[in-house]
């Protein structure tokens, strides 16, 4: 119990290096709530201090369900535009990685959410991998945490103007950003050789995600975690020029650019002529430490919606959590329900008053 604790402190505290592996060990990712509600144990001091200290976390991280009504007030006379990651955001975790399916609901609720706002969905997967899991077109897609980008076609620009050129697709909608494109060569060869190096240890497994590469060990015995992360530091101890993340059990290999979510984010804002404007709410919502790097956006620009899906009290940046993703499947549900009931209440009354905006 001491240790579950100290794991919890740790990363309550964002002391992150050390507790990844014990945040690593089996099971120790569910928190009380998500046990099963027919397990036959009764309920101990510790799921009680599980829930004291989730309680105590939301008061800095209030529900972003219970604080909707508020949000939307705040939301009031500006342009909301909707970021979503994947993984632990739109479907739950699961073993296998390909697996990671979204419910036709989440897809139903995402689609309504498009409807109304321009909407992205930033991951660390392929743009591919995650277009292929959402199906759907009235989106934006990001892969490779941020460094994939498919957008509107406007003139790359950022504040600082070092947008690199940007590629039409072929219908020419849309243009491709991809700020890591001369690391592909090299990415490909650090695939192999992990492929190569981690073969011989059961249940690791490595995913191509384009323009990075991630190092599964969910189904890694707990033994052979050692083995593992010195087999992948060998390796990028020759790639100079890519440097290692960590994620919910896995290991996130990228090219060391600056670019990440957060830029994405930006990047996506301005491609979409929203950039600069000073009324412009942008909302994320995201799971993982890589989304962190949004939320810090967010927060500098003074104004928008960061929220946080965990079950369990984490270090972050994020004003707002909600606790898995059936949560944020409500949360878009009721954004999109709201986006809708407003307008049309708007256009009754420009009917009735000749009231508009
Ligand atoms: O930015 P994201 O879209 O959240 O991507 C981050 C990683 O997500 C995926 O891995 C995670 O989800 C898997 C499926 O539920 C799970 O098996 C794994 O343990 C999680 O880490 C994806 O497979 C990775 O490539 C992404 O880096």
């Amino acid at each position: 119990m001491f240790k579950r604790n100290l794991a919890k402190f740790n990363q309550a505290m964002g002391f992150q290096r050390s507790s990844y592996w014990q945040k690593a060990q089996p099971g120790s990712d569910l928190s009380t709530k998500e046990r099963p509600s027919n397990s036959s144990h009764p309920v101990t001091n510790e799921a009680v201090s599980d829930d004291a200290n989730y309680s105590s976390w939301m008061v800095d991280h209030p529900s972003a369900l219970t604080s909707f009504d508020q949000m939307m007030k705040d939301a009031k006379g500006k342009k909301i535009v909707v970021f979503l990651d994947y993984d632990g955001t739109l479907s739950p975790i699961v073993n296998d990685p390909d697996r990671a399916f979204m419910s036709d609901e989440m897809r139903a609720a995402v689609r309504e959410v498009a409807k109304y706002f321009p909407t992205a969905i930033i991951s660390g997967r392929s743009r591919d991998k995650v277009k292929g899991f959402v199906q759907l077109n009235n989106i934006y897609y990001a892969g490779s945490h941020g460094m994939d980008i498919m957008a509107p076609p406007r003139p790359g620009r950022s504040s600082d103007g070092k947008y690199h050129t940007v590629s039409l697709d072929r219908k020419g909608n849309d243009a491709v950003f991809q700020p890591a494109q001369k690391f592909l060569p090299a990415i490909q060869k650090v695939l192999k050789e992990l492929e190569e190096a981690i073969m011989k240890i059961p249940g690791a497994r490595v995913e191509n995600n384009r323009f990075c590469a991630s190092v599964h060990f969910r189904q890694v015995r707990e033994e052979d975690y050692g083995i593992l992360e010195e087999k992948v530091k060998s390796i990028l101890k020759h790639y100079p020029d890519f440097r290692l993340g960590w994620g919910k059990k896995v290991m996130e290999i990228r090219p060391s650019i600056e670019w990440d979510k957060g830029n994405a984010l930006e990047y996506l804002l301005d491609t979409l002529g929203l950039g600069n404007c000073t009324d412009v709410l942008p909302l994320y919502i995201g799971d993982d430490i890589t989304d962190e790097d949004a939320f810090k956006v967010i927060q500098k620009r003074g104004q928008g919606c960061p929220i946080v899906v965990t079950s369990s009290p984490k270090d972050t940046r994020a004003s707002y959590s909600l606790y898995e993703p059936s949560e944020v499947l409500t949360f878009l549900l009721r954004l999109a329900r709201w986006r809708k009931s407003s307008s049309s209440s708007r256009s009754v009354l420009s009917q009735v008053w000749g009231v508009s905006g």
